[in-house]
């Protein structure tokens, strides 16, 4: 099938056995399958601890699985050297958290994102790779001489983004992308991942509401399993799992709507209590 596939992953880390018991250690990763369309924007949710980011170093073949595997378009990938991995790199790229930390200080943003398009021999004058890719996430022509210190958080996961495009990628892997924004950005910057035509996305991210706002699909994993998947909307609204029904809980009672519903809540029992 066409798209990326975990298929039946499980992964033990060494000496990782927080599930120890009777001669039993839980891995972080446990008989996973997971497909992702092309295109498809799909969020991996779960708590600390369940999972997520093994999942992700497994899918960037940066960590081989104990057991399973990963294809793309049907053709299995494993970690192994730069030039193996070309054709998988082109493809399938990594958006990280902290974008700035990723970016050489010393280049300018037009040298940045060309840079690991000209490294994986991707086809054409990497400038004018970089300065598309730049286009198509609206960043402002004037920023692309800037050196990465000259940038805004926002402006810098822009930056990551276009340096993936620039490289062929069809499909982002990304890492709390935009926990480290204030919310504003953080809604600028998902709305130009969401509006790539084309571009598939699987987003690790705590904060629902950006999965909401972002992805069709959702997964939950919880101890190394996917434990519910299904459409965003309805996931969320009809939690079945308790492992979704605590992400959820939690989100609502962070709203502001749920927020204002809890003081007025109290204010009622407070009155209550005070004529009765
Ligand atoms: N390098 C490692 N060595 C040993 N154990 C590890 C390693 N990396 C992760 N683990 C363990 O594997 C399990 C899954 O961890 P993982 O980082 O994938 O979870 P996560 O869902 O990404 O969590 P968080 O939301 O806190 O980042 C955890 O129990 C974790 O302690």
């Amino acid at each position: 099938m066409s798209g990326l596939e975990l298929r039946g992953v499980t992964h033990h880390h060494p000496g990782h056995h927080p599930g120890h018991h009777r001669g039993a250690s839980a891995p972080a990763l446990d008989d996973v399958t997971l497909r992702l369309a092309p295109g498809e924007r799909v969020g991996l949710v779960g708590r600390s601890g369940a999972g997520k980011t093994t999942l992700l170093q497994v899918a960037l073949a940066l960590l081989a699985p104990g057991r399973g595997e990963v294809c793309l378009d049907g053709r299995a990938v494993r970690p192994g050297s730069v030039r193996s991995l070309r054709w998988y790199r082109r493809a399938v790229q990594y958006v990280p958290q902290h974008p700035a930390a990723s970016l050489d200080p010393r280049h300018r943003v037009e040298r940045l994102v060309a840079e690991p398009a000209r490294r994986l021999g991707v086809p054409g004058d990497p400038v004018g790779t970089a300065r598309a890719a730049l286009a198509r996430v609206g960043l402002d022509e004037d920023l692309w001489r800037r050196r990465p210190g000259e940038l805004s958080g926002g402006q810098a996961q822009r930056v990551a983004v276009a340096r993936a495009l620039a490289c062929g990628a069809r499909l982002l892997l990304a890492d709390e992308p935009v926990s480290g924004l204030d919310h504003d950005l953080r809604d600028h910057v998902l709305d130009v991942v969401a509006g790539l035509d084309g571009i598939g996305l699987l987003l690790v991210c705590h904060d629902l509401e950006a999965v909401e706002r972002t992805c069709e699909r959702v997964v939950v994993l919880d101890a190394g399993r996917v434990v519910e998947e299904g459409p965003t909307t309805r996931l969320l609204a009809r939690p079945t799992h308790p492992a979704t029904r605590a992400l959820v809980g939690a989100r609502d009672l962070s709203s502001p709507t749920t927020r204002e519903a809890t003081r007025e809540a109290t204010r009622e029992a407070t009155r209550e209590e005070s004529t009765a």
